[in-house]
């Protein structure tokens, strides 16, 4: 499994102010696989994505990548193995607007102590489509084209997991497709993984998989989705019978 989370407990504050964000949340992610979280606001999709990423660390539980404990990890392993292992696309994009698409893709690299090799830099670019963008600042790109070097920038390490958080949040309903065919495509030819986090009933059909989260805890999930069927999904309650969960 590329990433396996086991009864994950995440609590925010303390005595009468505590917050359950996770409530013993257990599932995995094969690799190759593409599969999307969804659920209410202050579900826990976010509190899930960053725990899942080692972005954060679970109150009680285990999260592993690639076999690896992250709770046995130091902070140094840590940051080794997020930067090249795990690639995270955002909402806001999160480009370094002084840098170029070339400079800002190799960053991860540079990032690792890697020499960026130009023929990879320049294959990474090519597979988003912004060849002729490379030279570009992010200010002078359109929102989709800013979210492809995100996403190139989140592949050129090769991560065996792909953590996007609202990776279509801001975007059109063209240019989301762009982007939904774009992760879609690097499960497919390279066999990474990703996990997104979604509002969108159609960006979640491009997944093989929802989760549906409730309260902290995984509510359902479902397997090949339509965006129909997820949209129904989301209007029914959340009382699910037991052993509903992935
Ligand atoms: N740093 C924090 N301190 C205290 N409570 C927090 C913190 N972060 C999240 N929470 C709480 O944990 C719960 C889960 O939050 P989370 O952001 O994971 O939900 P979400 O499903 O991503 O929500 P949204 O769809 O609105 O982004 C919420 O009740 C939230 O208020």
């Amino acid at each position: 499994m590329t990433v396996q989370l086991k009864d994950v407990r995440k609590t925010y504050g303390k005595g009468d102010a505590t917050v359950i964000a996770l409530d013993g949340v257990s599932t995995d992610f094969a690799p190759g696989s593409f599969t999307a979280v969804m659920g209410p606001s202050g579900s826990g999709k976010s509190t899930f994505l960053q725990c899942a990423a080692g972005l954060d660390r679970p109150t009680s539980g285990t999260v592993t990548v690639e076999g690896h404990d992250l709770g046995s990890m130091n902070v140094t392993e840590l940051t080794k193995l997020r930067r090249e292992r795990v690639g995270f696309v955002f909402q806001s994009f999160n480009l370094l607007p002084a840098l170029t698409v070339e400079q800002n893709v190799a960053l991860p690299l540079r990032f690792a102590g890697k020499r960026p090799d130009r023929r990879h830099l320049a294959a990474v670019i090519d597979r988003v489509g912004l060849t002729d963008r490379a030279k570009h600042r992010p200010a002078q790109l359109s929102g989709g084209q800013q979210q492809r070097v995100a996403i190139a920038r989140a592949l050129a390490t090769r991560p065996a997991v792909l953590f996007a958080d609202e990776p279509t949040g801001a975007l059109d309903t063209h240019t989301a497709t762009e982007v939904l065919g774009l992760m879609r495509q690097a499960v497919r030819e390279t066999g990474q993984t990703v996990v997104m986090v979604t509002h969108d009933p159609v960006a979640a059909s491009y997944a093989d998989r929802v989760l549906f989260l409730a309260d902290g805890r995984i509510a359902d999930a479902m397997d090949a989705p339509t965006a129909e069927r997820v949209a129904e999904r989301m209007t029914r309650p959340w009382h699910t019978p037991m052993g509903a969960a992935a």
